[in-house]
């Protein structure tokens, strides 16, 4: 047998449900604390916020989830593997460093878009965002019984950015062509299948996804063609953790470019760690 012309299944996946923990972040009444006494130096502001998300992202990678900055004040993490204490600890270390607490919203569901939205109801229900009452809300619910495939990861990745927009534009102009695929992606995929993407830098965008097959991701793709001309190809992972998860997808996003593919799902197997 020639094994060269073994290729692995394409749907490596497929019916296994996905279970996502997510954790929403918000800063405590930070709109009106930016103002107050008056309006704060704007690179303060920055140089804090980044500050604050370095210290989140290390302290969820840490323990083998993922945290996006989205919108800075608020952000967006995958946080299975993560409990009621680590989320207690992770309030009590900023309130020890920063000039803000968070409050934390954490939920459980098969579509990330629905762990997102009870976990954001939990914070809401207690109060508003500029609330200067509510602080460091710790509201949720926690994966209770962790399986291998959880977590599905997709890694995005624009075709070819260096040669047709690092190397040929402005970076404002790049950016302007990277961020608009950023945007038709992240509307199809939450629209269609109630998955969170988050621009990561580069030309990459990391989706936490349901359950999805080759044909979904192939469509997803093609719709971002035509919608926003810019070319995406994609690497799939499965894991217990956001890491686990996210590292297959990049194993699987290094086969497409060996393989000249679009799309490809990273062996169960896939060595994570
Ligand atoms: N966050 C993140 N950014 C990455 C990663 N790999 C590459 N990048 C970013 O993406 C940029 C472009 O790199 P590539 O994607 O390798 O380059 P490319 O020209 O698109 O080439 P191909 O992807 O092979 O088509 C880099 O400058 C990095 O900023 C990654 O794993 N994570």
């Amino acid at each position: 047998m020639d094994n060269g012309t073994l290729k692995r299944p394409r749907h490596a996946y497929t019916d296994i449900v996905t279970t996502t923990q997510v954790t929403l972040v918000q800063i405590d009444n930070y709109g009106p604390w930016t103002v107050t006494p008056e309006p704060r130096r704007e690179m303060d502001l920055q140089t804090m916020q980044s500050r604050l998300f370095a210290d989140i992202a290390q302290f969820v990678g840490s323990r083998d989830g993922y945290a996006f900055f989205t919108r800075f004040d608020n952000m967006v993490a995958v946080t299975n593997g993560l409990d009621d204490r680590d989320h207690e600890r992770l309030q009590a270390t900023i309130r020890n460093r920063y000039p803000v607490t968070v409050s934390l919203g954490v939920s459980v569901a098969e579509r990330p878009i629905d762990a997102l939205e009870d976990a954001t109801g939990r914070i809401q229900a207690a109060g508003s965002a500029q609330d200067h009452s509510r602080t460091e809300v710790l509201a949720g619910e926690y994966v209770d019984a962790p399986g291998d495939d959880d977590l599905s990861i997709a890694h995005f990745d624009v075709n070819d950015a260096t040669g047709k927009y690092t190397d040929q534009l402005n970076e404002f102009d790049s950016f302007i062509r990277i961020e608009q695929g950023y945007a038709a992606l992240m509307k199809r995929l939450r629209e269609e299948h109630g998955a969170l993407s988050f621009f990561v830098g580069g030309d990459n965008i990391i989706s936490i996804c349901p359950d999805m097959t080759e044909a979904d991701y192939r469509a997803t793709i093609d719709h971002v063609s035509e919608a926003a001309d810019v070319d995406f190809k994609v690497g799939v992972g499965r894991g217990r953790s956001a890491h686990e998860a996210g590292f297959a997808a990049k194993h699987a996003l290094e086969d497409c470019r060996y393989e000249g593919t679009t799309v490809e799902f990273a062996a169960p197997t896939a060595v994570t760690r």
